[in-house]
């Protein structure tokens, strides 16, 4: 026994390919140690699983990498008189790796074959698999067959896991929400199912909005949250129209922004270069949105907004839902009709809709509004230099863009054939109302708020 007591070892020699090898643990991670050198450092997070039996431990770790983290697992081998302490050791990795979550999660999972470059299901069996299994992790797997399998699995299956794992983009994440929102018992089963996206999607923007720009297409770390991660309270939209009625948790959209995305579907392979070629293609035409709106403000002052969203953000305010910005609960406001011609609006819950596109910055997780862009008719130009900053959000600086949130709005397309995104897919072109639902349904995070570089300063719009 290197150190500690009978009760907890923080440190122990194993030898590893021949080599001894020390493993401590710090208050913030696990420390990997050869020939007096530091060899390698898992934070906490990052460590799925320890394990000893008679000389043998076993550790299971996810290796942090900009481009892709992967799963590193070794056995390793201790002296017979070392034993008792390995035991002790890796109970003490396994405390630490789970301080506020119980391992072991029992994982529902479905796999869409083919959302983004068509993938899915072999990241699935090549790196999402091993990775659950390392953690011990129960695992039901479906790998959808058509569009809506999905939406029909969840609406009838039993409540038996803690947690939905959706491979796919948002498609997929939309379908699993509204077949447990069909369900007769939907409010339990929106509030004990706890949603867990994996990146395998074109625009993955769920995952962008948990995991943060950098780490959002990291499908390592998407494994980690569903494995760790802890339930953030997220707000639905109910969205009605003449024939149904749809639950919407990520945007909604019309015009130039629905056209980006839907009329780029077949572009697919492009992964998420593909909205660039769509607004590129958008911005020649230049069409105008043929809707009238009607809205229910709860704010639209953009810098009282932006001083509400930092107070929000620094008084730790995360995964409680909030009373709605500005301390005001909705559901005071009147109709207001806008008559301005525009170019698209986008309404959203989440900030980024994909990693170069930060819509909806002051968005924040459960406050019981809509977030709501209107962009005006404006020039090629100014959209074209929105490109630059529209990762931070900063094109809602544009003066011509307005930005409301709002707690319901209503939508009368003036044609019969133009394109409605909801949550990214194609909905019938009919009129069309839309509520919040605060705190309905739950998605795992690994730090209880969306992750944007947001700084609330306008960069360049004066
Ligand atoms: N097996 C399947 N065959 C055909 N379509 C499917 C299947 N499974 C799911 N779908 C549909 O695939 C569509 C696209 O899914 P998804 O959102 O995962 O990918 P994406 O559009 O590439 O990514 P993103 O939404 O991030 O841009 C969804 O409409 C979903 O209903």
């Amino acid at each position: 026994m290197d150190s500690g007591d009978s009760e907890m070892v923080s440190r122990l020699t194993v030898t590893l390919a021949g080599s001894p090898v020390i493993l401590s643990a710090s208050p913030s991670a696990l420390v990997v140690e050869q020939n007096g050198k530091l060899k390698a450092k898992y934070t906490w997070w990052n460590v799925l699983w320890a394990e000893s039996y008679e000389t043998r431990v076993t550790l299971s770790l996810i290796e942090y990498h900009k481009e892709a983290s992967k799963l590193v697992s070794f056995t390793a081998t201790v002296s017979e008189a070392e034993r008792a302490a390995a035991l002790l050791f890796t109970q003490y990795v396994m405390e630490n790796a789970y301080k506020d979550t119980k391992p072991r999660r029992r994982l529902r999972i479905f796999v869409n074959p083919v959302g983004g470059k068509g993938k899915g299901t072999s990241i699935y069996l090549e790196r999402v698999k091993p990775i659950f299994e390392a953690a011990h992790c129960g695992i039901d797997t479906t790998i959808t067959e058509r569009a809506h399998h999905a939406l029909e699995i969840t609406r009838d299956m039993p409540l038996n896991a803690d947690c939905i794992v959706v491979l796919s983009g948002d498609g997929l994440l939309h379908e699993v929400i509204n077949g447990l929102a069909e369900r007769p018992d939907a409010e339990e089963a929106l509030a004990t199912m706890p949603l867990a996206p994996i990146p395998t999607g074109s625009a993955n923007g769920t995952c962008v909005n948990l995991l943060g720009k950098i780490d959002g297409f990291d499908v390592a770390m998407a494994c980690v949250n569903a494995i760790k991660g802890r339930p953030m309270k997220l707000d639905l939209c109910l969205v009605t129209q003449k024939s149904s009625r749809t639950w919407s948790f990520m945007s909604q959209a019309m015009g130039l922004m629905a056209d980006v995305d839907l009329g780029t579907e077949h572009l697919r392979w492009m992964g998420d270069a593909r909205f660039m070629v769509g607004f590129l293609r958008e911005l020649w035409a230049l069409k105008r949105c043929p809707v009238t709106m009607e809205i229910k403000v709860v704010a639209e002052d953009k810098e009282q907004m932006v001083q509400q969203w930092k107070s929000t953000r620094s008084s730790g305010e995360r995964t409680r839902a909030t009373n709605g910005v500005l301390g005001k609960p909705p559901s005071t406001s009147e109709w207001v009709t806008l008559d301005k011609p525009i170019l698209y609006f986008y309404a959203g819950k989440m900030p980024y809709v994909a990693r170069d596109l930060m819509q909806f910055p002051l968005s924040v997780p459960g406050d019981g509004t809509i977030d709501l862009a209107i962009q005006e008719v404006t020039s090629r130009w100014t959209l074209l230099k929105a490109i630059d900053g529209a990762d931070r959000g900063q094109q809602i600086y544009i003066p011509s863009q307005r930005y409301y949130k709002v707690e319901a709005y209503r939508v009368t397309p003036l044609v019969d054939d133009a394109n409605v995104s909801i949550d990214g897919e194609k909905y019938p072109c009919e009129p069309f109302e839309v509520q919040v639902r605060k705190g309905m349904a739950n998605i795992m995070s690994p730090s209880g708020s969306f992750v944007t570089d947001f700084s609330g300063i306008n960069e360049k719009w004066k």
